[in-house]
Order: structure tokens, then sequence, then C-alpha cells
């Protein structure tokens, strides 16, 4: 998978995504990251890429056509014959919020265009006319979007096929598997001051052991994201282990 970051601050992103799993994917050329900066696409001596809002008001705006500029030279330079143009994606605070589902989908594509705004964001010809869709990470304001970037960027690259072992694989993640939160994790030693392994982890009973994890996987989503879990859609036995958990008084 190709993207293409649109950003002032190219390296930025690609120095978030140059470790652990995202650079291994890099290395192993299941992802390629190209950074493009608008400044680099702006006329006159000071190449200018922000103004004055118009109506008035604090804070700059970027203007069209540096943004217009660097997002064409993007897409001319990983044009493929017969493939689709790229997805150009804004990341903002008026975006979608993105999800686990929106990451599979994106995901899955060929290319990805990333447009990262600053100063007040982008004029909103250039969003109107260029962007595919608005991606938000969270309901809070950041000085850029390269944030939003480097985490759209992580979280694609460990879905692409050869990025995770199978030790590491992504199914385990909650979200990843279910919705469900995740179960909580345990590793050497088995007696710590701070407390002592759930025995059940220890008995290599792996059907109990599943059993326990998916339990506490249902007790944490209900207690902590109750907007994650659909009681409705739960199995029976999904539903008689959550409530075993909240019988137990772990909640
Ligand atoms: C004032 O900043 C802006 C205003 C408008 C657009 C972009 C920016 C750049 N900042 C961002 C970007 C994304 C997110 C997010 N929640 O995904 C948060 N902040």
């Amino acid at each position: 998978m190709r993207i293409d970051v649109i950003s002032l601050f190219p390296e930025f992103v690609d120095q978030c995504a140059g470790f652990g799993v995202v650079g291994r994917a890099r290395e192993r050329g299941l992802l390629s990251l190209h950074g493009w900066n608008p400044r680099d696409h702006a006329e006159g001596n000071y190449r200018r890429v922000d103004d004055r809002p118009f109506g008035g008001g604090p804070g700059m705006v970027m203007m069209i056509e540096p943004l217009r500029a660097a997002i064409r030279a993007a897409q001319a330079a990983g044009h493929v014959d017969d493939r689709p143009p790229a997805r150009v994606v804004y990341m903002s605070p008026q975006g979608r919020p993105l999800d686990q589902a929106k990451v599979r989908e994106l995901a899955a594509l060929d290319r990805l265009v990333l447009l990262c705004g600053r100063y007040e964001g982008v004029d909103e010809r250039l969003i109107r006319a260029e962007v595919d869709e608005e991606i938000s990470i969270g309901d809070y304001v950041l000085s850029g979007g390269e944030l939003a970037a480097a985490v759209v960027v992580d979280a694609v690259a460990r879905l692409q096929d050869g990025a995770l072992n199978d030790a590491e694989s992504a199914i385990q993640d909650s979200f990843e598997a279910d919705g469900l939160l995740d179960c909580p994790h345990y590793t050497r030693p088995v007696e710590h001051e701070l407390g002592t392994v759930p025995a059940v982890l220890m008995s290599g009973n792996h059907a109990e052991i599943a059993r326990w994890r998916r339990m506490q996987a249902l007790g944490r989503t209900w207690a902590r994201r109750p907007d994650l879990l659909d009681e409705a859609a739960l199995s029976p036995a999904d539903r008689r282990l959550l409530d075993e958990w909240r019988a137990s008084g772990e909640g």
C-alpha cells in the first residue's frame, strides 16, 4: 500500500512511522510513505501557503493552490495505469470519527492521500473539490493534522498482510476481533508484590482460559464502554458469561 502525506512538516509523519511494526512493514515493502510539502508548490518569493481568513477572526487559513498542486503531484507520482485514483482523506476535527471498521476499509486500498491541515484549517473550496472524506481521530483539537495522519498510518500499516507475525496477530486486538475491549494480560513473574496471576491462566486448560478471557472482555466492555456492547446481539453463551462476570463482583 502507498500512502502520500500532504503536510508542511512531512518528515513528522515519516518519523512517527519509523519504529516497530510500522517501520518493519515499510522495510518489508508492505507499505510505502511519501511526503509532499505544499510550500514546495507555492508561488512567489515568500512561497505563501496560508493567508488571513475572509470575514475576519483569528488565525490563518491554508490556501487552495499550494495544496492542490501538492495533491496533484502526489497523485501523479504514485499513479499506476488502470488503478483507481487515490482516495484523498483530510484529517480534521470536523471529520467522521475513526474506528476500526474505517481502518480496515482504508487498509484495503492500494493508495491513500492524507491531507494535514495547520492553522485554522483549509479553504473550504479545496475540501469540496479535492477531498473524498474527512476523518477525525477524536473530539479534540491538535496543532496540526500530522499526528492524526500518523495514527491512520499506524493503524493501517499493521493490517497489511505480513505486517504482523502470528504471535502479534491483529485478530487478537479486541476492536479487530469483535468490537469488544481486550481481556487483561499477565506475564512473569507469577508471584509479585503487586499481586499474583489468575490461577486459570496457569491451568493449561485452554478451554477454560478462552472462557475466562471472553468473560473478562465482555465484563470490561460492559463496565467501561457500554456503548460498544450491544447486549441484544450477544449470543446466549456470551450473555451467560457476562451474567457470571457481574455476579462475581468484578465490576
Ligand atoms: C485547528 O486545527 C485544525 C483545524 C481544522 C482542520 C485541521 C486542523 C489541524 N488539527 C487537527 C486535525 C485533526 C484533528 C482530529 N481530531 O482528528 C484535530 N486537530
